[in-house]
């Protein structure tokens, strides 16, 4: 089969979830060709478990269609399944039993050949740095440590897709940093396709992809790099002992400063190329300038207000209760 004929490691067209009246997913299309990484993310009841639940075959759509490697969840479910490997939010290995013995059960659930899972068990402990760990009960092991021998034991089966829910909820920030090193090294060594949710915008980008769902629609796609150049918030932020005299320079020189709670800020596409204009118009005592460029906080913040106060006018430089200052400066500049 050709790359263009080959199917998405997983494809939603127009995905509905429902629970009585509430609309959980309401009219989700995303894709992904295999090998990237993606990224959900979203407040707290924005439908990613939900969409996730799906996805895993754990539950069903009130419409819409999802793929997985071309087989269809609701008519292949079987086929669909051994394609993906799961690691949900709750902790679901046998505390009392090692390491090991998780794995082993698992590769029996699978039908794995005894010696195909002794030699995959192998693998993945190595792969996992988790070999010297084997016999220990799970109950032994840290927090990070046991969500590695659940994502070792999610891919024991060789699936092609890992779906991850909230994977480093609750870890401290070295175990988090482990479990990416362990999911980048996947994606780069065995090419596993990763779709996961998350509440950390760090981990955001690590993905290829980041999508933003909000109330069960998607609000924001693309990559991390689209993601920040959609914003068009970088900025020069000077601060000083005076910032309305260095805000009047400013306006004086032709910038357009607004305050922020670090100083007065100009907003331009290509900070770097006006620092020294910027500088020039200033005659203030103390004087420190930056250059600011959009985060993946700032992107999720945006499309938080964007949806939340709807009905600004552009340049309506009104105060939007509850957001940091310099959020309600990035909302203008997205108009
Ligand atoms: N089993 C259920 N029964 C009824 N309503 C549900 C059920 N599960 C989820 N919901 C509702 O569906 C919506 C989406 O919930 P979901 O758990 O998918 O969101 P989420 O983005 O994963 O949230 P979180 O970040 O808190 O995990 C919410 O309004 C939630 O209250």
């Amino acid at each position: 089969m050709s790359t263009a004929e080959a199917p998405a490691a997983f494809e939603l067209t127009d995905l509905v979830v429902r629970y009585g009246k509430v609309r959980a997913v309401d009219g989700v299309s995303i894709s992904s060709p295999p090998g990237r990484i993606t990224a959900l993310l979203g407040p707290n009841g924005a439908g990613k478990s939900s969409l996730l639940g799906v996805l895993s075959t754990a539950s069903r759509p009130a419409s819409g269609h999802v793929r997985v490697f071309g087989h269809d969840v609701l008519t292949a479910p079987v086929a669909a399944r051994r394609r993906l490997g799961l690691v949900f939010q709750e902790r679901t290995l046998d505390k009392e039993l090692s390491v090991e013995r998780n794995l082993w059960f698992h590769a029996r659930l699978f039908g794995m050949q005894r010696s195909d899972a002794r030699a995959r068990i192998d693998l993945m402990l190595d792969l996992f740095e988790l070999t010297d760990r084997r016999r220990q009960p799970v109950e032994d092991l840290s927090g990070g440590l046991a969500r590695r021998v659940e994502i070792a034991r999610a891919l024991l089966h060789r699936p092609n897709l890992l779906i991850l829910d909230e994977p480093t909820n609750g870890l401290d920030p070295t175990a988090r940093a482990a479990v990416w090193a362990d999911l980048l090294r996947l994606r780069d060594r065995l090419g596993v396709t990763v779709l996961y949710s998350t509440h950390y915008m760090d981990e955001a980008e690590y993905a290829d992809e980041i999508v933003i769902l909000r109330k069960g629609r998607v609000v924001r796609q693309g990559s991390l790099g689209s993601l920040k150049s959609s914003l068009d918030s970088s900025r020069i932020v000077v601060s000083c002992a005076d910032d309305d005299a260095a805000a009047r320079q400013l306006r004086t020189a032709g910038f357009e400063p607004l305050h922020e709670p670090g100083g007065v800020a100009v907003h331009c596409a290509d900070p770097e190329s006006r620092i020294a204009d910027v500088v020039r118009a200033l005659d203030v005592p103390g004087l420190t300038v930056a250059v600011h460029h959009p985060s993946m906080n700032d992107v999720y913040l945006a499309a938080a207000v964007e949806h939340e106060s709807p009905g600004l006018a552009p340049g309506d430089h009104r105060e939007q209760p509850g957001l940091p200052h310099e959020h309600r400066q990035e909302r203008m500049s997205t108009q």
